[in-house]
């Protein structure tokens, strides 16, 4: 059973990259076959991030019918096949949108799992990604902006006959966890299926072109990701609370209080 998910938001730079990159390196490491896949055409960045922005072929020259797909899949960490969308602003205009729903189907016949990576906004090549996968999950950032365009992003996803699983909460702070997990909850009527933390290691790994979950696989970002992952993969996870949560600060404020007592 093949399972397609779309990570989408409304805003731009909510972390839809990073997150499909890691979470599809996670559940390849789980021996999955896993393809993740740049949907992003205009703004594409997953090449960037992967080190292969000088490759001949990609989702560009298949979508202009210049190559086929099996031209424009690379290897990437945890044995994930990558197929991303070229830099160049020529190959995106020679693309065509309208083969994306075949190009899909062709990748599906061979994995387990594949995570796209739509753009932002509300464009024709955004749609198409949020009608075909069998799940969209919304990544929001903790900015009112952010909830209001990810709901518009639901809306739309359900207007054309796709399905929103979840919201994902990335660049989550100490300060406004708490609150924005049942904000968004209320806000999307959707479950909050992670919580991913503010992680300086994200910007850190991407300077080294490799997923965090594999460069600081204990930060507290890539703990979380894993942890969304395995729920995704329909796998057990060792329950690790993340560095954000109340309960970290609940402890120290604890520690420190019996601290001052024994003083
Ligand atoms: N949890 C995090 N902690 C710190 N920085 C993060 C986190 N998640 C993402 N970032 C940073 O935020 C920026 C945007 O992330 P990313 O490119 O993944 O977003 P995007 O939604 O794909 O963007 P776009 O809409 O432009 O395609 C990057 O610089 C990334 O390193």
């Amino acid at each position: 059973m093949v399972t397609t998910y779309t990570i989408a938001s409304g805003k731009g730079g909510t972390g839809k990259t990073t997150l499909t990159v890691n979470l599809g390196t996670i559940i390849a490491s789980y021996g999955k076959e896993t393809y993740i896949m740049d949907a992003d055409m205009g703004m594409a960045n997953m090449a960037i991030l992967l080190g292969l922005e000088n490759v001949p072929v990609t989702l560009h020259e298949v979508l202009a019918g210049k190559a086929p797909v099996s031209e424009a899949v690379y290897d990437g960490p945890s044995g994930v096949k990558v197929v991303p969308s070229g830099i160049s602003l020529k190959g995106f205009q020679d693309a065509d949108p309208e083969h994306l729903r075949d190009v899909m189907s062709e990748i599906v016949n061979h994995c387990d799992f594949l995570i796209i990576d739509a753009p932002a906004g509300i464009s024709r090549d955004g749609v198409i990604p949020l009608a075909i996968a069998d799940e969209v999950i919304l990544v929001v950032n903790p900015e009112l902006s952010s909830m209001v365009d990810a709901l518009k992003t639901k809306i739309l996803t359900e207007l054309i006959g796709g399905h929103v699983m979840g919201a994902i909460l990335n660049r989550a702070t100490l300060e406004n966890t708490e609150v924005s997990v049942h904000k968004i909850e209320e806000v999307l009527g959707v479950k909050v299926i992670g919580l991913v933390p503010e992680d300086p290691n994200v910007r850190r790994a991407a300077a080294y072109k490799t997923p965090i979950v594999i460069k600081y696989p204990d930060s507290p970002a890539s703990r979380e990701i894993s942890k969304i992952a395995a729920k995704i993969a329909g796998k057990e996870y060792p329950e690790i609370k993340p560095e954000v949560s109340g309960d970290k600060f609940i402890d120290r404020l604890a520690k420190s209080i019996v601290k001052g007592r024994k003083k």
